[in-house]
């Protein structure tokens, strides 16, 4: 008997560190401080560290599977410890361009929050600690944020192949709550560049 289906998908293996999430089959898509630095609230502090260094914030291996609803697309994303002015180093964040897909995360180490907020004005903001999955549900826009002083926040994630990616929404609004430091603790506290 001929059990071939009509289409044959070959299986993808790739791999990922389990604690330090970097791949050695893949390449990173890496983002330095200069692709994001107007996204900081502390212009002058951006500016100021830019002239020094142009750090890595984050980086990430996305394993490459096709863009339809019946593929899950997936990855580790790796954000380093560092803070421009009080505010800790995070991703730039995105909307889902098909709103209705949500998205799971999963600490494999690190500390931090995965920022959340719709378009209906609801925020939320889960923490990451090794061990931990947080779901990111469907219209909700995700950024993670690295707290920690010293470590990397790594997580694993996955989400529907036709999901995309919305940027300019974030770029143009920003995020409603920033994440800082305040007496050695983080805080959130409202975005005074937020726009309705
Ligand atoms: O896409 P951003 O906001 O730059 O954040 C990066 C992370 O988010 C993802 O796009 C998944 O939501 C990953 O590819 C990556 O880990
Ligand atoms: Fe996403």
């Amino acid at each position: 008997m001929n059990t071939t289906p009509a289409t044959t998908v070959e299986a993808v293996v790739t791999d990922f560190n389990v604690v330090t999430g970097l791949s050695k089959s893949k390449a990173p898509l890496q983002r330095r401080l200069s692709a994001m630095a107007e996204m900081y609230a502390d212009q002058e502090a951006a500016t100021a560290q830019l002239t020094k260094e142009d750090v890595l914030v984050y980086e990430f291996f996305d394993m490459g599977v096709p863009s339809t609803s019946g593929d899950v697309a997936y990855g580790t994303s790796i954000t380093y410890p560092g803070k421009v002015g009080d505010e800790y180093h995070m991703t730039k964040g995105h909307f889902h361009e098909v709103l209705d897909t949500a998205e799971i995360y999963y600490c494999l180490s690190g500390r931090g929050y995965m920022l959340m907020e719709n378009p209906e004005g609801d925020w939320q903001a889960a923490e990451f600690t090794p061990g931990q999955a947080v779901y990111v549900p469907r219209r909700y826009a995700h950024r993670s944020i690295n707290v920690s002083d010293t470590e990397p926040l790594v997580t694993f994630f996955a989400f529907p192949g036709h999901a995309g990616h919305d940027y300019g929404t974030i770029e143009t609004k920003g995020f409603r709550k920033l994440c800082v430091e305040s007496d050695g603790k983080p805080e959130f506290i409202d975005n005074p560049r937020w726009q309705a």
